[in-house]
C-alpha cells in the first residue's frame, strides 16, 4: 500500500507550479460556454460617481445570448440590476444631467427606444417603430434623442402579376433583386432595399421627426454643444454601394433642417464630434488609396471645414471610438498596440498616451482585439476590462492622475476558481524571409508538463487586417482543455504593429504571412515538448484562406480543418456580400480582366499538391464567405481522392460563435477530425 501512495502522489509534484492541476477543479468543457458572463459596453454618468453596464449572459435552453443593464457605484457598492430577464437590452446612453438613461430593448417584442428616471426607477418606452432603433445620441439640453433606423426604400413595379384564384395553392412567387447590396451576412434573407435615417423624438416620447432624405445611408449623428445643429456622415453621390468609402461629413441645422457639407477629399470620414467648446470637428479616415489595407488616421478641423489636420501622426495605429474630453484640449480614443487593446488620450499636438491596457469584448470565440469605455466630465473612466484567464469585466479609473485601474466586478469568480484554465505565454520569432518579428502566443493545457509531448494546433487568425492578442478565448481554450498545446499568432497584414506590417499583403494575400505562420511553428516545435506526428491546422475565414494555402505548400500537419475560407478569390468576389469592397481594394482589376491575379493568390490554385486530411466547416448561411467556397476545395479534394469531409453549421452565418451550440459544434468537429488523424 505504501509503494502505491508515493506512485500516486509523485505526477502532481512533476507538474510545473505554474499549471498544478487542482484536484478540486474540471476542465474548462463545452457546456461551461453558458455559465460564462461579460460586461460590455460601461457607460459612467457624466458625475463620474455611477456606471451602467451592459451584461452578457447565455441561456442553455434556449441557446442563445441574452443582454441586461446593471448600475454599479464608482467605489464599487450598490451593484444592482437596472433590467432583467432573458431578453435584450442595451446601448445605454446617460442624459446630460446624469438623471436619466436611454437604452434599446426588446422587451415589447420589437427594438425600441426606453427612458428610465434614475431617481424613480420609472421607465417607458418613448418610440413606436417597425425598424431597430440606433446610435442614441442627447441632446445637450437633455429634452430630445436623435436615433438611427434604416427605412425601407420605395418599391417599383416589376410585373403586373395575375392574382391567384381564390383557394389555389401557387407557389411563394419570386424575390426580385435590383440592388447591389441583396445579401449581408447575419441577415439570413434577402436584403429589402432600405437607408438608413436620423430621427428626433422628444426625450418624453411622442411622435419622431425624420432629419435626413433620399436613397443614401446617413450615419453616426453628433450634436453641437449648442444643440442648434448636428453632424453626421452620408454618400450622398448616388453612387455609395459602388463606391463604398467615400462618406462625407454634413452638418444640418435642426430649426431649419438646412443641410451643408463640410467634407470632400475623397475617403471615408467616420465619427464626427464637435468639442465641447464648439471650435472644432474632430473625425477619424483616410485619404483612399484603394487598397486592402489603410490606417485609420485621427483628425480635427475648424467647424466650417478649413484648417484641416491629421493629428495622430505619431501613432501609426488605427484610431477609433474618439471621444472629446471635458476642456476641448484633448480626444479619447480607441486602438489596440502588440495585440493589447487600449484606451488612449491624444493632445491636439499630437501628444499621447495610454490611458488604459487588456480592455477586452465580450467574445466566445476567438482571441480578436476590441473593447468599450467611456469618460466623465472629471476624467474618471470605465473600461471593459480583458484578461487571457477570465471573461472581460468592469474596471475604473481616471485620467490624468493616473490613479491605478480597478476591477470592479468579478461576475466570473465562481467560474475561474472551479475550472483548470489553459494558460497563455507570449512569444516573439525573427521571420525566416525578411526583418519582421512575428509576435504569438501559446496556450498550453491545464496539466502541462514541459517534459512531455503533445499535439499542436495553429489556430490563424482572418481579416485579414485584425489582430490576435493575449485574450480570454472560450474557443481556444476548449481546444486547450483536451489535451492541445495552441499557437496563435499575428502573421504580416495584422494590425496594431505599424502600416508597414499591416499593408505588406497589400493585393498580396496571401503571400509571405505563410511564411510567418510556419517559423511560428518552428519556433514553438524547437521548444520541445510538440510530438511532430500530430501537428494540426486550422483558421477561419481569412485563417481559412491560411490553412488551405499551407497545406498547398507543405504536407507537414497530420490534418486540417479550413473553416470558412476564400478558395477562389474570382468565385468570391462575385458571390459574398461585401463584393464590391474586396474586388476594388484587394485587387487592382476585375477578376475578367486579369483572371491570373485572382488564381495565383487562391488556394485552390495549390489543391493538386495537398495531402492533407482536410475537413471544411461553414456556416449554412455564410453570405461573406460563401459555403460555394468550401465546396469547391471539397470537391477538388474529392476528385483527388484526399480524404475530405464537409460540415455546415446550421442556421449560421459567418459568425459561427454567435450561437453558442454552434461555437461547441465547431470546436467538437475540429477536434473530432484531429482525433481521427
Ligand atoms: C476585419 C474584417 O472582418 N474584415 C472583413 C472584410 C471580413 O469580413 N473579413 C473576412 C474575410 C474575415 O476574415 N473575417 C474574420 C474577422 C473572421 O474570423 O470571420
Amino acid at each position: 500500500m505504501k509503494k502505491l501512495l508515493i506512485l500516486l502522489l509523485v505526477p502532481l509534484f512533476l507538474a510545473s507550479p505554474d499549471q498544478k492541476v487542482d484536484a478540486q477543479k474540471t476542465n474548462f468543457d463545452y457546456l461551461d460556454i453558458y455559465d460564462l458572463q461579460y460586461v460590455d459596453d460601461p457607460q459612467i454618468s457624466p458625475d463620474g460617481n455611477t456606471i451602467i453596464y451592459v451584461r452578457h449572459q447565455f441561456d442553455v435552453m434556449t441557446d442563445r445570448r441574452y443582454t441586461n443593464l446593471w448600475s454599479i457605484s464608482f467605489s464599487g457598492d450598490n451593484h444592482k440590476p437596472i433590467t432583467s430577464g432573458k431578453l435584450g437590452y442595451g446601448t445605454p446612453v446617460w442624459s446630460p444631467d446624469g438623471s436619466r438613461i436611454a437604452y434599446t430593448s426588446s422587451e415589447d417584442g420589437s427594438n425600441q427606444v426606453f427612458v428610465r428616471w434614475m431617481d424613480s426607477g420609472a421607465t417607458s418606452s418613448i418610440t413606436n417603430l417597425t425598424h431597430s432603433p440606433g446610435n442614441l445620441q442627447w441632446s445637450p439640453d437633455g429634452t430630445q434623442l436623435l436615433f438611427t433606423i434604416n427605412i425601407p426604400a420605395e418599391q417599383p413595379k416589376i410585373a403586373n402579376l395575375p392574382s391567384p384564384p381564390e383557394g389555389a395553392e401557387w407557389t411563394e412567387g419570386a424575390t426580385v433583386i435590383d440592388q447591389v447590396y441583396y445579401q449581408a451576412d447575419g441577415s439570413f434573407d434577402t436584403l429589402e432595399e432600405s437607408y438608413s435615417h436620423i430621427y428626433l423624438i422628444s426625450a418624453e416620447g411622442g411622435a419622431p421627426r425624420k432629419l435626413t432624405d433620399g436613397n443614401y445611408d446617413h450615419s453616426s449623428p453628433s450634436w453641437a454643444p449648442d444643440g442648434g445643429s448636428i453632424l453626421f456622415t452620408a454618400d450622398r453621390s448616388g453612387n455609395a454601394d459602388l463606391d463604398p468609402n467615400n462618406a462625407q461629413i454634413y452638418e444640418m441645422n435642426i430649426e431649419s433642417g438646412e443641410m451643408t457639407q463640410i467634407t470632400n477629399k475623397r475617403g471615408p470620414h467616420g465619427s464626427p464630434k464637435i468639442s465641447p467648446d464648439g471650435q472644432y470637428i474632430a473625425y477619424t479616415g483616410y485619404e483612399d488609396q484603394f487598397v486592402g489595407y489603410q490606417l485609420t488616421d485621427l483628425y480635427i478641423m475648424n467647424r466650417d471645414g478649413s484648417n484641416l489636420q491629421k493629428i495622430s501622426d505619431d501613432l501609426d495605429m488605427d484610431v477609433s471610438d474618439i471621444t472629446w474630453a471635458n476642456d476641448s484640449r484633448s480626444l479619447y480614443f480607441r486602438y489596440d498596440e502588440e495585440g493589447n487593446s487600449k484606451l488612449g488620450n491624444i493632445r491636439l499636438n499630437g501628444d499621447y498616451v495610454t490611458v488604459a491596457s487588456n480592455l477586452g469584448t465580450s467574445s466566445i470565440g476567438r482571441p480578436y482585439g476590441g473593447g468599450a469605455y467611456s469618460v466623465a466630465d472629471n476624467g474618471r473612466f470605465a473600461i471593459s476590462l480583458g484578461s487571457p484567464d477570465r471573461p472581460t469585466e468592469l474596471a475604473v479609473g481616471h485620467f490624468p492622475t493616473r490613479m491605478a485601474i480597478t476591477q470592479l466586478t468579478n461576475l466570473n469568480e465562481l467560474f475561474t476558481e472551479s475550472k483548470n484554465l489553459g494558460v497563455t505565454t507570449e512569444f516573439w520569432v525573427d521571420s525566416s524571409v525578411d526583418d519582421f518579428e512575428i509576435h504569438g502566443w501559446i496556450l498550453t493545457p491545464p496539466d502541462f508538463d514541459p517534459s512531455q509531448q503533445y499535439p499542436m494546433i495553429l489556430e490563424i487568425h482572418g481579416g485579414p487586417h485584425t489582430n490576435y492578442g493575449p485574450r480570454f478565448t472560450p474557443e481556444l481554450q476548449l481546444m486547450a482543455s483536451k489535451g492541445y498545446v495552441v499557437v496563435y499568432t499575428n502573421p504580416r497584414g495584422s494590425t496594431s504593429y505599424s502600416t508597414e506590417f499591416a499593408s505588406y499583403i497589400n493585393q498580396n494575400y496571401p503571400s509571405e504571412d505563410h511564411n510567418d505562420l510556419m517559423d511560428a511553428v518552428d519556433y514553438v516545435v524547437d521548444l520541445g515538448y510538440i510530438d511532430e506526428d500530430r501537428l494540426y491546422i486550422t483558421g477561419g475565414s481569412g485563417g481559412g484562406v491560411l490553412s488551405s494555402w499551407a497545406i498547398g505548400k507543405t504536407d507537414r500537419f497530420a490534418a486540417a480543418v479550413v473553416a470558412k475560407p476564400v478558395i477562389n478569390w474570382y468565385s468570391f468576389v462575385l458571390t459574398a456580400d461585401m463584393y464590391p469592397f474586396f474586388a476594388k481594394y484587394w485587387f487592382t482589376e476585375y477578376p475578367w480582366d486579369d483572371p491570373e491575379q485572382y488564381l495565383e493568390r487562391s488556394p485552390i490554385s495549390l489543391v493538386g499538391n495537398v495531402t492533407t486530411p482536410t475537413m471544411l466547416l461553414v456556416g449554412e448561411y455564410d453570405y461573406r464567405t460563401p459555403v460555394s467556397e468550401s465546396q469547391q476545395y471539397y470537391q477538388a479534394l474529392k476528385l483527388r481522392g484526399v480524404d475530405a469531409s464537409m460540415v455546415k453549421i446550421s442556421d449560421s452565418s459567418h459568425s459561427i460563435a454567435s450561437t453558442p451550440s454552434n461555437l461547441i459544434r465547431k470546436v467538437a468537429y475540429i477536434l473530432g477530425w484531429f482525433e481521427k488523424y
